[in-house]
């Protein structure tokens, strides 16, 4: 789903107002129909509703909601809290909303509303342009106190859209309930809290005007011709369903390799390798008897150059420490190896620290660093706009795919474009999940052979596992071993 920025979606309304045609008050009806079917459909009229009501056209649509839910016996107060002069669809709707006496309008916000209502922000939508202060901040501080259900329309107040928010007077929805198309802001970790769940309402904007609108952002949906390319032909064996080598881990640190072993094996590789030393050769074959063994030369880190020659892919870098042995291991692969590298954890944290390494690069390595790692590589950033932006330069210049993970991972592709990732879940948040990441890239890359697209998928696959396992087991039970069990469902999910 494609993510367009505030001008673009201004257009985009201006263009079927002009086109459809409709006349803009009927846009703003129809927008705020959706608005009042997905309340009616959560919460019944036992609720009592507070609209909070701007003068522009957020404010309006507002002022329809009420109407609407007025006319189903909803009880709705309306406090104006920019006064009654505004945009012209605002005026008009207050009139309608005069008209039918139902709906009272307040002076103020009373001091005390019961848990059993709802507050539905309609000061500022997309045309918010400079920071909340004064006496909408106190209402919107006031508000936020408030143990009511918080539905926000198309933005939380005090949001941007397409930057970072200057500053903390943001209404906290429970809910945002956003039109046609997500904003960028809406995948940005800092303000989930804004945010809450977010949903996208179809008010029928011109579908062809969006499809032709340019942007670099993106909500992953499984692409169905890449999916294809995971089906195993009737002809599979398993020396062409891909082979891969995990380098991770080292002497007492091998439960890193073995979980993105096990992750490889169960998203369907054809033949695992495992590079070991001579002392965990026993543990490894044990927890995974499909593994071939690679044996390294030294006793208690990984650094010798092995025969990859027949090797898909290489995942190299969980849990593998920083010994020197383990640097030059790295350079020669990034120097030698001709198939697709997949660099993870203390390998990134290597790049960063043997800058010079960063030249060496093969075009589409897939690198899968956290905010940590990845600011070890670009410097700090203090927000995720500023995150994005460094992600995007850092991929277009090496020419490389990364994965940036946290809520919403990030997957930027060599030209800039990005894709964020809408499963996954806080559960996930243990030692080894990223492991398992790697596996799952690992398998899956020898039969999509695009890193961008194998990039996106694998993500959505290792989230919805994630998501399965919260779902089934709770998300304080779960843990990197039973998502691997779950990517049976995930893929089953995918697949149907
Ligand atoms: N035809 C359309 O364009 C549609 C627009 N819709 C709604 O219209 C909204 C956008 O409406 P508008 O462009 O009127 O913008 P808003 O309703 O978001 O607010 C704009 C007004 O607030 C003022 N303002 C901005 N920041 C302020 C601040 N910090 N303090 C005080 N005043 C401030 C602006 O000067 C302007 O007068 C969308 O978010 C959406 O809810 C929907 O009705 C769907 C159709
Ligand atoms: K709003």
């Amino acid at each position: 789903m494609k993510i367009l920025n505030i001008q673009q979606i201004r257009e985009a309304d201006q263009y079927t107002i002009e086109n459809e045609p409709i006349k803009s008050i009927d846009l703003m009806e129809r927008a705020s129909y959706e608005l009042f079917t997905w309340i009616t459909e959560r919460f019944n009229n036992d609720f009592s509703v507070y609209v909070l009501a701007g003068s522009g056209n957020n404010g309006g649509d507002g002022l329809v909601v009420a109407r609407l839910l007025s006319e189903s016996d909803y009880k709705v107060q309306v406090i104006l809290p920019l006064g009654k002069n505004g945009s012209d669809d605002f005026e008009e709707n207050l009139k309608r909303l005069k008209k039918i006496n139902t709906v009272l309008i307040l002076e103020e916000l009373p001091e005390q509303i019961s848990e059993k209502s709802i507050i539905i922000d309609a000061i500022f939508g997309s045309g918010l342009s400079r920071p909340i202060e004064g006496r909408l901040a106190d209402l919107i501080k006031k508000v936020n106190n408030f143990e009511a259900n918080k539905i926000a329309i198309d933005m939380p107040s005090g949001l941007f859209a397409d930057k970072a928010s200057p500053s903390e007077i943001i209404f906290k929805a429970d809910y945002t309930l956003s039109f046609q198309v997500p904003k960028l802001a809406f995948m940005m970790a800092e303000n989930q809290e804004y945010i809450g769940e977010f949903e996208i309402l179809d008010i029928k904007l011109d579908k062809e005007y969006i499809n032709n609108c340019l942007s670099d952002y993106s909500i992953y949906e499984v692409d169905s011709v890449i999916k294809n390319r995971l089906k195993l032909k009737s002809i599979a064996h398993k020396g062409n369903r891909g082979r891969a080598t995990i380098i991770a881990g080292g002497y007492a640190r091998m439960g890193a390799a073995i979980l993105a072993a096990r992750a490889c094996l169960h998203s369907g590789i054809g033949l695992i390798s495992v590079q070991t030393c001579p002392h965990c050769i026993d543990i490894v074959q044990n927890q995974i008897p499909e593994a071939l063994i690679l044996t390294d030369e030294n006793e208690y880190v990984l650094g010798s150059y092995l025969d990859y020659s027949k090797q898909d892919v290489i995942v190299f870098g969980p849990a593998i420490g920083f010994a020197h042995k383990t640097l030059v291991l790295l350079e020669n692969l990034l120097k030698d190896y001709q198939g697709q590298l997949i660099l993870d954890a203390d390998a990134i944290t290597l790049l960063a620290e043997n800058r010079e390494l960063l030249n060496l690069l093969p075009e589409g390595t897939i690198l899968t660093p956290h905010h940590g790692e990845f600011k070890r590589l670009v410097g700090k950033y203090s927000n995720n706009f500023e995150a994005i932006m460094q992600l995007k330069s850092f991929c277009m210049h090496h020419k490389v795919v990364v994965v940036l993970k946290g809520k919403f991972s990030a997957v930027c592709n060599a030209d800039g474009k990005i894709s964020f990732n809408p499963t996954g879940n806080a559960g996930m948040a243990k030692g080894g999940s990223g492991d398992l990441l790697c596996g799952i890239l690992a398998a899956i890359y020898p039969r999509i052979k695009n890193s961008y697209e194998t990039a996106k998928l694998a993500v959505y696959l290792h989230g919805l596992s994630g998501d399965i396992s919260k779902e089934e087991k709770g998300e304080n039970f779960m843990t990197p071993s039973i998502m691997i069990e779950k990517l049976q469902s995930a893929f089953k999910k995918i697949e149907n």
